[in-house]
């Protein structure tokens, strides 16, 4: 059998001669070159199996090389090898197609080698051969489907690869895109799988009860507290925190967070004496932190910090061949014998899904519920859905006239004529009201239009603020105040909530 070939390229001739003498005891053959011209006349010359790439050369940059060596050998795959200061370079090689990275100075040399064997391994397996996910079993592990659509495969491989490393995540996505799955992912493909994982929402509560849920208070810090207390900085030590929301979190926090980021040590509030702590940091953001950054409402040292590594989930409308399998995977959690018809399948694949999979985790939950037996059909999806298809349906199809107006109607004069008086709505289930109720609100849109078409105005309604404040007052409510199920109501985030609550200032 011919031996495998290894590339390293390296200007620093130790490091050259250092992994001849370590590869080659393993029975590896090994090219080294210091520069470009060498590197690139030893891949004309020889097919190599790994290349292992200094990211800062004299004459050129490891990324342009890593091009290089795919365009010319592209079943090659190359390690990266990179200081501290380049991790965030080291990364985006990994981006473009590195198949991992190392950092310098080599501490492990067993696990360099342990890198070496599977890169060699990857890239000699049989041709065709399905890999198998080195994720899948840790990604099962937390409950997280991944599904096959590419960009959210290559996020996680991304994801599983730096989830080893010490380096800060930044997780941005929209409300409901599995943000908080992920960062669990990562604590659990990490070394730190079996230590502590503490997720903290920095927009849920007042900067002074955040900072001292996080880095804890001394006896007597502040009228109350009158036990000392660890914060979340000292109970995650050596695991992993999610600093969900980061966006809100407050200018006072901000610095105290870059602080303990920068050092490894805060104090806690009434404190004299600084804490060392070992936690991984996962930051979460459904806003754009670059914006705020120009609003000047969020630090640009602290998104540095934070953003080593930027995993961007995409949404769920991005990634649509993954709706019928995360659908399926919803309805067998909530009901392992029921299954979803195919006209229900499509019509959740016509859907925009603002509210993401956590709005198909509820639609999926509904419509176990309002199922009789075990087959799913589009009546027993939510009625919002159905109304959203329909609507498209008819925005499609010209000249079919007010909708909404036919069934509202309709029902509306069959129940007067059944009706002795009584409210006759109050015959009909709570999933036909909401049917109506979106079927009247598609008539008062007509209507309005209308209006505005013969320069009639309306008389005045409420206006956005308010209609939005009684309308989550009116969910806290009904769901005497669990912040949860009040969002899942509302069919918006937990975060979404506790930030509404205290922007329109609401309280029980
Ligand atoms: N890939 C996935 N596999 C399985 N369940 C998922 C996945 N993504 C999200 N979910 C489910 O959807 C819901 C929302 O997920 P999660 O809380 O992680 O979203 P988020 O992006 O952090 O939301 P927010 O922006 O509101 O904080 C949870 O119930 C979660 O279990």
């Amino acid at each position: 059998m011919l031996p495998i070939q290894i590339l390293i390229i390296d200007d620093e001739a130790d490091v050259c001669s250092f992994f001849r003498r370590l590869l080659t005891k393993k029975g590896y053959e090994v090219t080294t070159a210091t520069n470009e011209p060498d590197a690139l006349s030893a891949l004309a010359a020889t097919r190599f199996s790994a290349a292992l790439v200094d990211l800062k050369l004299p004459d050129t940059d490891g990324l342009t090389l890593l091009q290089a060596v795919k365009a010319r050998q592209p079943a090659c795959e190359v390690i990266i090898m990179t200081g501290y200061s380049t991790v965030k370079t080291a990364v985006t090689a990994m981006q473009l197609g590195a198949y991992e990275y190392l950092e310098k100075p080599f501490e492990d040399i067993g696990q360099i080698e342990e890198l070496i064997a599977r890169a060699v391994a990857h890239e000699n397996r049989p041709q065709g051969e399905q890999v198998r996910d080195e994720w899948a079993e840790v990604a099962a592990a937390v409950g997280f489907r991944v599904g096959t659509a590419l960009p959210m495969r290559r996020l996680v491989s991304l994801a599983h690869k730096v989830a080893g490393k010490n380096i800060n995540v930044l997780i941005q996505g929209k409300t409901g895109t599995g943000k908080e799955v992920l960062a669990r992912f990562i604590h659990a493909a990490s070394n730190r799988a079996d230590k502590t994982f503490i997720p903290v929402n920095c927009g849920a509560l007042p900067e002074n009860l955040l900072e001292s849920e996080l880095f804890g208070h001394e006896r007597g810090a502040f009228t109350g507290a009158s036990q000392t207390r660890r914060g979340i900085f000292e109970l995650a030590n050596q695991g992993t925190l999610l600093l969900d929301e980061i966006g809100d979190a407050s200018p006072m926090i901000q610095v105290k967070l870059l602080r303990v980021l920068e050092t490894g040590e805060f104090m806690r509030v009434g404190g004299e004496r600084p804490i060392r702590t070992d936690v991984r940091v996962i930051a979460a953001t459904n806003v754009d932190l670059e914006e705020a950054i120009r609003e000047k409402t969020f630090r640009e040292d602290l998104y540095y910090r934070l953003n080593v590594v930027r995993l961007e989930i995409p949404s769920l409308q991005q990634r649509q061949e993954d709706i019928p399998d995360l659908a399926a995977h919803f309805v067998r959690q909530f009901n392992p014998a029921a299954h979803l018809a195919p006209e229900a399948v499509r019509m959740l694949q016509n859907y925009s899904w603002p509210g993401n999979i956590r709005e198909l985790a509820n639609v999926m939950r509904r419509a176990v519920v309002m199922c009789p037996d075990d087959t799913i059909l589009p009546d027993h999806l939510s009625s919002r859905l159905q109304t959203a298809v329909g609507q498209a349906a008819s925005a499609l199809t010209p000249g079919t006239g007010i909708p909404g107006a036919a069934e509202f109607l309709q029902a509306s004069e069959q129940l007067q004529e059944q009706s002795s008086g009584a409210n006759p709505f109050e015959k009909l289930t709570a999933p036909e009201l909401e049917r109506l109720l979106s079927a009247l609100r598609g008539i008062e849109t007509t209507v309005l239009s209308a209006m505005g078409l013969h320069g009639a105005t309306a008389s005045p309604r409420q206006g956005l603020k308010e209609t939005e404040t009684e309308a989550i007052r009116n969910a806290l409510n009904l769901c005497r105040w669990n912040i949860t199920e009040a969002a899942r109501t509302l069919g918006i985030g937990r975060n979404t909530l506790y930030r509404k609550i205290r922007q329109l200032g609401l309280s029980r």
